[in-house]
């Protein structure tokens, strides 16, 4: 512990003698002296000057020493100014009044040098003591203070980091929010794609495939049923219909359903074979047969000998051939050109055409012998716009082919796209569809087909006066009334034709006319 040796003393005394033994005593030791002879004048130094330590007399003319402490220890600025009490007497009475004005020590006169130095050493000690305790208690204060600033800045940094947390943690809640609305749209809007989607996988399962024939819509089935009727026989049947329905499709499926499937089917499409060569073409010719014939050919109806001739748009075969083709069919003979020997052929006839036969008899431009050989069992396909429940299965197989056939992988269609498909009118049909859908695929960016064609300009009908073309008005033709209508009454008879509760009596027909339109239009039980 230090302490500092140049402590100021106040020596108060009325007496000089007294205040030179005390200076006397002390100044040698180090201590500054400061005299006073009274009370008054020891509270102007005080006040004016500081102080370490204050000895006063008691007995002093005009203040007493009593009251010189009382004012001492009555001012915040001097109370901690040790007051030391100088008594000639020491009594009791006068140490109780000290204490009670405050005096910390006392000593008596005549001074015992040791004992006032003894006692000053001490107080000073004491007075250190008491100036560093409060020099601590202000650090200490200070200390806390600063920390209590602190605690306080910190405490607000702290609650302002929290608001500011809780609004992050709630704007964060927000943003989650918005985020979970924005996926629960996603959601939403990838359901409604999902449903709005046809799955082209699933319908594979459910597509219809008699041979190559797609679709399951009851004209189709119509069709079906007839197909199967028809191919495990001999039958010649006549496919009619507009262009591109399927006829050449139904002609092979018949051919591959027949026990001549083993054999080939040889087409001959009479539009495209040029007129003079169409003759050779069917039936062949010898060498010489005619100028330039330098070669024997074999016609196509030598070829097909145990097949299946399809004669594809018979319509438009020359008068004259038809007379040749009828013998065929009649006889199952023919000559080649330029050789008189007759060639016995075993074919079955599939024939095609999209003309309106009866109004081409009619006109005579097609034999009306020939047509009723062709007429056997007649299959009309449906134009694709009276069977629009086959679109997806069709757009299914279609783009299945094209996918293969140039390396995409479009699985959806939406169903934006299957309505827009649905409500054309496909003057073109399914061969039109078809190149539709080829376009789209090569088209198409991603996995979704995206039809970019317009359709609206082909919408209507472009002649709607024109002879069996009824169905573009919803009206069937009435020779196919008469067939369905048939069919229908023998499945309620269980085929029963005759009799009580026959068919026959039910469409008021006698029995064997029955009979003869079930064979006109190729009507057989399976
Ligand atoms: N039901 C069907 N299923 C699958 N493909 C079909 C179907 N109908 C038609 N097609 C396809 O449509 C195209 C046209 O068919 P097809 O040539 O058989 O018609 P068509 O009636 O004979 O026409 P045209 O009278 O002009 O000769 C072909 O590529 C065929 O494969």
């Amino acid at each position: 512990m230090t302490q500092k040796t140049t402590a100021r003393i106040l020596c108060v005394d009325d007496g000089p003698l007294n205040l030179s033994l005390l200076e006397a005593m002390l100044a040698p030791r180090g201590y500054q002296v400061v005299q006073a002879t009274g009370g008054p004048q020891a509270l102007e130094i005080i006040a004016a000057q500081p102080v370490d330590i204050c000895l006063l007399d008691v007995s002093m003319p005009g203040m007493d020493g009593f009251e010189v402490c009382r004012r001492i220890k009555g001012d915040a600025k001097t109370r901690n100014i040790p007051v030391v009490m100088i008594t000639s007497y020491a009594d009791l009475a006068n140490r109780i009044r000290g204490t009670e004005a405050g005096a910390e020590d006392f000593i008596s006169k005549p001074f015992e040098s040791a004992e006032v130095l003894a006692r000053i050493k001490m107080l000073l000690e004491l007075k250190w003591l008491d100036d560093r305790r409060v020099q601590l208690e202000a650090d200490l204060q200070l200390a806390h203070d600063s920390l209590e600033l602190t605690v306080s800045e910190r405490t607000e940094e702290l609650t302002r980091a929290n608001l500011k947390l809780t609004q992050e943690v709630q704007e964060r809640t927000k943003a989650e929010e918005s985020l979970q609305g924005a996926y629960a749209e996603i959601k939403g809007l990838k359901d409604r794609l999902q449903a709005e989607n046809v799955y082209l996988r699933q319908e594979v399962g459910r597509q219809y495939n008699f041979g190559e024939i797609i679709g399951q819509s009851d004209q189709l089935e119509q069709v079906f049923l007839r197909v199967s009727q028809v191919a495990p026989m001999n039958a010649t049947v006549l496919l009619l219909g507009e262009t591109g329905t399927g006829k050449g499709v139904v002609a092979r499926a018949i051919h591959s359903s027949s026990s001549r499937k083993e054999q080939p089917l040889i087409t001959i499409n009479c539009t495209t074979l040029p007129a003079t060569l169409v003759e050779s073409e069917l039936f062949g010719r010898e060498r010489g047969a005619f100028t330039g014939a330098d070669t024997r050919q074999i016609g196509r109806f030598e070829l097909a000998d145990g097949g299946t001739i399809f004669l594809d748009e018979i319509g438009d075969m020359p008068m004259e051939l038809q007379c040749k083709l009828l013998r065929v069919l009649q006889d199952g003979e023919f000559e080649r050109l330029g050789s008189p020997r007759t060639i016995k052929t075993d074919v079955r006839i599939i024939a095609a055409t999209n003309r309106n036969l009866e109004v081409e008899v009619r006109e005579g431009r097609f034999r009306e012998d020939l047509y009723y050989r062709l007429n056997v069992f007649p299959i009309t396909m449906p134009p694709l716009r009276k069977r629009c429940a086959d679109i997806p299965l069709l757009v299914n197989h279609f783009v299945t082919k094209f996918n293969k056939k140039m390396g995409r992988k479009i699985d959806t269609v939406s169903r934006d796209t299957l309505e827009l498909l649905s409500g054309y009118h496909w003057p073109g049909n399914v061969r039109e569809l078809e190149s539709v859908i080829e376009r789209a695929v090569i088209t198409s960016t991603g996995r979704s087909l995206q039809v970019l064609d317009r359709f609206d300009s082909f919408r209507k009908p472009e002649h709607p006066d024109q002879p069996g073309r009824g169905e573009e008005y919803g009206v069937k033709p009435l020779i196919e009334l008469e067939q369905d209508h048939i069919l229908h009454v023998l499945q309620k008879t269980g085929w029963r034709i005759e009799g009580k509760n026959g068919a026959a009596g039910i469409l008021g027909l006698n029995a064997s006319t029955l009979r003869a339109r079930m064979r006109k239009y190729g009507i057989v039980r399976v």
